[in-house]
């Protein structure tokens, strides 16, 4: 019995437009890895290229971080799904009444994409909570918001590695764990806050691996994803 290629390396195509993207898509392979569509260049270039990047037979993560009120959630997490993407995302912070409407949005839908939380974003410190009122440590308002965002019904959570082992603990082997903020050994780590490197990640029980400058911009994007690939082979079950 075969079984389906679950790649669990996610690349970020944040490129200003769909020219670049393509360019470095036309190199990868579908078995090897999944592709995440955000802000920027959906904003450019739109859902036709989304649609484009299921149809050569990638998993497409559309990465728009819904937060609104409930019905407009619901609305869109309905209309991402029309584009056949294998995840979509909102934010936590939206709330139960929020989260809820979105899990309802997708319920029922044939092939409906996994939706997860954001938690707290990987570029934040405990001084930046602090400054927007949440006095929580990173690792507290993680662990919260997971549970929140699990009670609504939603299939995983983005957080960073560093939280990963104490949610993968708590919420067992089939809760997805999509982690971005991952950096070899090395690399820079920009406007990255709570990062980890790809093996830390995997051990610390991340279901998903979020990988973008580390692979965009490369000086050779496959060389540096054959090599994160290295790193991580084997450790996954
Ligand atoms: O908490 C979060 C949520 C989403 N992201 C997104 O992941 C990638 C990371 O890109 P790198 O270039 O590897 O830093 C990017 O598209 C973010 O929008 C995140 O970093 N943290």
């Amino acid at each position: 019995m075969s079984s389906q290629p679950d790649p669990r390396i996610i690349v970020a195509l944040d490129y200003s437009a769909a020219a670049p993207a393509l360019t470095l898509v036309r190199r990868l392979d579908p078995t090897r890895c999944r592709l995440k569509v955000g802000k920027e260049l959906f904003t450019a270039a739109g859902p036709r290229l989304v649609e484009q990047l299921v149809s050569a037979g990638f998993g497409v993560f559309l990465d728009l971080k819904f937060h609104d009120i409930p019905n407009t959630v619901g609305a869109a997490c309905r209309a991402a799904a029309g584009l056949g993407v294998w995840m979509i995302n909102v934010h936590a912070l939206g709330g139960r009444a929020m989260l809820t409407a979105a899990a309802e949005a997708l319920a029922g839908l044939p092939n409906a994409p996994h939706l997860v939380a954001v938690t707290v974003l990987t570029s934040m410190r405990a001084a930046d909570l602090l400054e927007v009122g949440v006095s929580d440590t990173p690792e507290e308002a993680v662990e919260r918001l997971t549970r929140l965002a699990r009670d609504c019904g939603l299939a995983g959570v983005v957080c960073s590695a560093r939280e990963a082992a104490a949610l993968r603990a708590r919420h067992g082997p089939g809760f997805l764990l999509v982690t971005p903020g991952i950096r070899p050994a090395g690399d820079k780590a920009h406007d990255q806050v709570r990062i980890a490197t790809p093996a830390e990640a995997v051990r610390a029980g991340a279901s998903h691996l979020v990988i973008g400058r580390p692979i965009t911009q490369a000086p050779d994007p496959l060389a540096a994803l054959t090599r994160i690939e290295s790193e991580i082979e084997g450790m996954l079950p």
